[in-house]
């Protein structure tokens, strides 16, 4: 069996399983990666939606991230839901503290069923504190809007858009296209190097999509744990989800969970 490279997910729970840092404990278990965690938020969730949040304070937040930095060899992290500016905040501040190879920011705004998981003031503090920071930006199409302060029509919106946003300091900018309405689903990526190009994959018919934005990005996490470039985990990642999205767990009653361990039977690690 290979070896397990350690992932970090900085992200809130969700007590539904689907989606924050739930997805990405599976996700980063399915592909062959040790997930620590730090918890910033806790969500009573299912997959009709968010019925409550409470915050973890900064102190333990700090603890929390200190505790994994001292006993693991951490290859990659994300954050994802972090609900306001103090706990962007808090993110940042450790996060300049213990300078993880790899930091991917998924900045998860909105769920699908319509609860807001950060702040106007968290989205601003998102914006100019946490992006210079990020080696990959993940925004849907919604948060790509809030990020580079534009409404994205086509294509060319989307360009702009992601110019736009690793001009506040994201190395890389994959601007994610599953709130999209075509017969195909289009990722976008925009490279530290200049480079860019679509990712397309067939839209699957489905609202079994709860959690899709944490998998991307902690698989993206994943496969840089594993000693991939960003580019080639990238592709890697949207690879993944297009594999697992036609084969969603039949459970919930509103915006159905993946099958993350779907993936196993390829053991492509
Ligand atoms: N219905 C779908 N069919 C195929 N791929 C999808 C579908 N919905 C989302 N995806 C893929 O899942 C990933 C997450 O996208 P998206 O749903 O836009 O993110 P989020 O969960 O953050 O809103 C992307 O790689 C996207 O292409
Ligand atoms: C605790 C928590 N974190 C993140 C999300 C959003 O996850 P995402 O992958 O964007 O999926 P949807 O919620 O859009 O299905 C969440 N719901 N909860």
């Amino acid at each position: 069996m290979s070896q397990y490279p350690t992932g970090l997910t900085i992200a809130g729970t969700d007590s539904g399983g689907g989606a924050g840092m739930m997805a990405d404990i599976k996700t980063m278990q399915t592909l062959k990666t040790f997930a620590t965690s730090v918890i910033v938020g806790l969500t009573a969730q299912n997959t009709e939606g968010v019925q409550r949040i409470e915050t973890v304070d900064a102190a333990m937040i700090d603890a929390q991230f200190a505790s994994v930095a001292a006993d693991f060899d951490v290859r990659a992290a994300k954050t994802g839901a972090l609900f306001d500016a103090d706990h962007v905040q808090a993110v940042v501040r450790n996060l300049a503290r213990f300078h993880f190879p790899v930091v991917v920011v998924d900045p998860v705004m909105v769920a699908k069923g319509g609860s807001h998981l950060l702040d106007e003031a968290g989205i601003a503090t998102l914006k100019t504190d946490l992006l210079p920071l990020a080696d990959v930006v993940t925004p849907n199409l919604p948060e790509a809007e809030l990020l580079a302060g534009r409404t994205i029509h086509n294509r060319v919106d989307v360009l702009n858009a992601a110019k736009q946003i690793q001009q506040l300091g994201a190395a890389n900018v994959v601007i994610k296209g599953g709130h999209g309405t075509d017969a195909v689903v289009a990722d976008y990526v925009k490279l530290a190097d200049g480079t860019d190009y679509w990712m397309e994959s067939p839209r699957v018919n489905t609202n079994r999509t709860h959690g899709t934005g944490d998998t991307l990005s902690s698989a993206i996490v994943s496969y840089v744990a594993h000693g991939m470039n960003l580019k080639q985990a990238i592709r890697q990642a949207h690879d993944y989800l297009a594999t697992i999205i036609p084969h969603p767990l039949p459970l919930g009653h509103g915006h159905g969970p993946l099958n993350h361990g779907l993936w196993e039977e390829h053991d492509e690690i």
